[in-house]
């Protein structure tokens, strides 16, 4: 299905703020600051009904217009738009991989405190903290509620590759090893957070990150993330 030029712009265009083109690009101002996707690294994608948004490859996320968006359909994945001097976002195949799960948007972040926090597991395959007020922010899809304060939370990690689209096989399996994730963790590289709708994607993005930092200064404390709650000394 070809689009004509005219109907391809209309897809980025728009005065609503929450629109798709527009939304990834505040988003990713927003992100910038928070150190998330800095160097033309991470990104966000959004799905509108049968369109994926997908941001273009090795260009300052910060600085993103509406107009550089590719659109796929979904899940024909034929394009439906492609600015013809940029090339889509390397994470496409793993925010598909999170399209695949039911998701309505994907985050990929470069934090730093993901990146520690795959380096305090070193050898493991998966990052654990319990008893944490901010678990709290994390759906739990097979209880169709939230995690609760008392709940240990895991996330799965990942083995970094040369190239990110070579991780959209191993991010998948991970997706299904664990169903009640919503992020899986890549070593020495950083993060994928998807929600049901955008703005759970970025809450949940936000709660991870707080968790992945207060792992990190917790064991340079000595302190286990995943360990009990110390009783009262009476
Ligand atoms: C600084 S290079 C970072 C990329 O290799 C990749 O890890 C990334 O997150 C962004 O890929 P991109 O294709 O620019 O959307
Ligand atoms: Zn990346």
């Amino acid at each position: 299905m070809s689009l004509t030029e005219e109907e391809q712009t209309a897809l980025v265009t728009s005065e609503d703020p929450h629109h798709p083109a527009n939304l990834i690009c505040e988003l990713c101002r927003n992100f910038y600051t928070l150190g998330w996707v800095t160097g033309t690294g991470g990104g966000i994608s959004i799905r509108k009904e049968e369109h994926i948004y997908i941001a273009p490859s090795g260009v300052q996320k910060e600085r993103l217009e509406p107009h550089n968006m590719f659109i796929l359909d979904y899940p024909t994945l034929s394009y439906l738009r492609r600015p013809t001097n940029l090339k889509p976002s390397a994470c496409t195949p793993l925010f598909l991989a999170a399209y695949d799960k039911g998701a309505g948007a994907c985050i990929h972040t470069h934090s730093q405190w993901a990146v520690l926090v795959t380096l305090i597991n070193k050898g493991k395959k998966s990052f654990k903290i319990a008893n944490t007020e901010m678990i709290k922010g994390i759906p739990r899809p097979s209880t169709g509620k939230y995690y609760g304060y008392h709940d240990t939370l895991e996330i799965p990690i990942i083995e970094n590759t040369a190239h990110e689209e070579d991780l959209r096989d191993s991010l998948a399996q991970a997706i299904k090893d664990y169903p009640d994730t919503s992020a899986v963790l890549v070593r020495r590289h950083g993060v994928y957070v998807w929600g049901d709708t955008v703005w759970k994607a970025k809450t949940q993005a936000e709660c991870y990150d707080y968790l992945f930092q207060l792992a990190v200064e917790m064991t340079k404390l000595g302190l286990d993330p995943a360990g009990p709650i110390d009783p009262i000394e009476e």
